[in-house]
């Protein structure tokens, strides 16, 4: 027979110890304070800190740590054989770590598309704005690539005998983002070598990775959706422009966004209202994702590929 402990859910969050990781945790723990919850961090001190943090507000709760790299296979298969020594099962597996280094705001497609129809576009996604540079791995692989998708990819692919248990149903959730574009991603360099979006390549790979992983393990009771926070001040957007540079902007991009509005666009038979609710909240719509089947087929079968010859490589050395 089960103990009420073995039935308790375990919920796994990478990039646990910063901006919307942390937040998630938080809202994970008001939501049900009764989970086991697995911060999955690469800084011990720093994921401390969050599990602190996360204690103060809910003291009691089950919080555990666990040291994982996703941007290094060593480090995501020690990870994934540590927790299946933990745990007995795994009920939600947050795949939010990510990285957007370097970035750039090219000035220039900011000007060009301010004054064009696209402008309220580029100001909610970034598309066309930012570009990144990216570094090669210790595993030989693009860093965004290894650290947003393929880190993640294998933890999941290691995880698998947890997520796909016949007695219950397990979820897959991914940070993805607005900024995930088909034109920044090939499926010829999904690496993403050649040019100067890793990151929009690489949260669009998460959507194609989302749809494919969905094709193959439905069945098998393991679920993936994708999320899309928007624009949330994070290290991640601090380190596009610094705080105080946002606190000045912010207000300037409500106006933006404010005389954009046209109230053709308004549809006289529609309400618009807040998803909020006291039967329970729901604060998202869903937006189709620009992919097809066959794309996000062959961007799997890809990862299936890279993914034999890294672990050739590991028993090798
Ligand atoms: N902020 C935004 O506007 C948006 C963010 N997103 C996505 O949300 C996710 C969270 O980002 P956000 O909270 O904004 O940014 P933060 O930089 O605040 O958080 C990123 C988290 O990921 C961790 N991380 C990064 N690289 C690794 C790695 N190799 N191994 C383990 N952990 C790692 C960071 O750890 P450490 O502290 O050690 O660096 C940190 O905890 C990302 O996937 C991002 O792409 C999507 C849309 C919008
Ligand atoms: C005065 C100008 C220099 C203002 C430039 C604004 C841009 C820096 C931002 C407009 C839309 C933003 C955006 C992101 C980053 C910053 C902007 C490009 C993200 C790409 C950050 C990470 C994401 O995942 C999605 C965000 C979408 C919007």
């Amino acid at each position: 027979m089960m103990s009420s402990d073995n039935m308790k859910k375990v919920v796994l969050v990478t990039g646990a110890n910063s901006g919307i990781g942390l937040a998630l945790c938080k809202r994970l723990l008001s939501v049900d304070d009764q989970i086991h919850l697995c911060l999955a961090c690469r800084n011990m001190q720093r994921a401390e800190t969050a599990r602190a943090a996360l204690l103060c507000s809910h003291p009691g709760a089950d919080i555990a740590l666990l040291k994982v790299d996703v941007g290094s296979l060593k480090s995501v298969l020690e990870a994934a054989k540590e927790l299946k020594q933990r745990y007995r099962r795994l009920d939600y597996l947050y795949l939010n770590a990510g990285i957007m280094p370097n970035p750039r705001i090219d000035f220039n497609a900011f000007i060009n598309g301010l004054f064009s129809r696209k402008a309220i576009h580029m100001f909610a996604t970034g598309e066309g704005l930012l570009t990144q540079e990216d570094q090669v791995t210790e595993d030989g692989l693009q860093n965004v690539f290894a650290t947003n998708v393929f880190g993640h990819f294998i933890l999941l692919r290691e995880l698998e005998p947890f997520l796909c248990q016949s007695e219950k149903e397990s979820l897959v959730i991914w940070s993805s983002s607005s900024n995930a574009r088909r034109s920044a991603f090939s499926l010829t360099d999904y690496q993403h070598t050649q040019g100067k979006e890793s990151y929009s390549s690489s949260k669009y790979a998460t959507d194609l990775l989302s749809v494919a992983l969905n094709n193959h393990y439905n069945k098998q009771g393991l679920y993936s959706s994708v999320v899309c926070p928007g624009l949330v001040m994070t290290h991640l957007t601090y380190g596009i422009l610094p705080p105080f540079f946002w606190t000045l902007i912010l207000p300037i991009m409500l106006l933006v966004w404010l005389f954009k509005q046209k109230p053709e666009s308004l549809d006289p038979l529609a309400k618009y209202y807040s998803c909020t609710s006291g039967l329970g909240s729901n604060y998202v719509k869903p937006v189709k994702m620009d992919l097809d089947e066959e794309a996000a087929e062959a961007f799997y079968q890809k990862l299936l590929d890279l993914e034999t010859k890294y672990r050739c490589w590991q028993n090798v050395k």
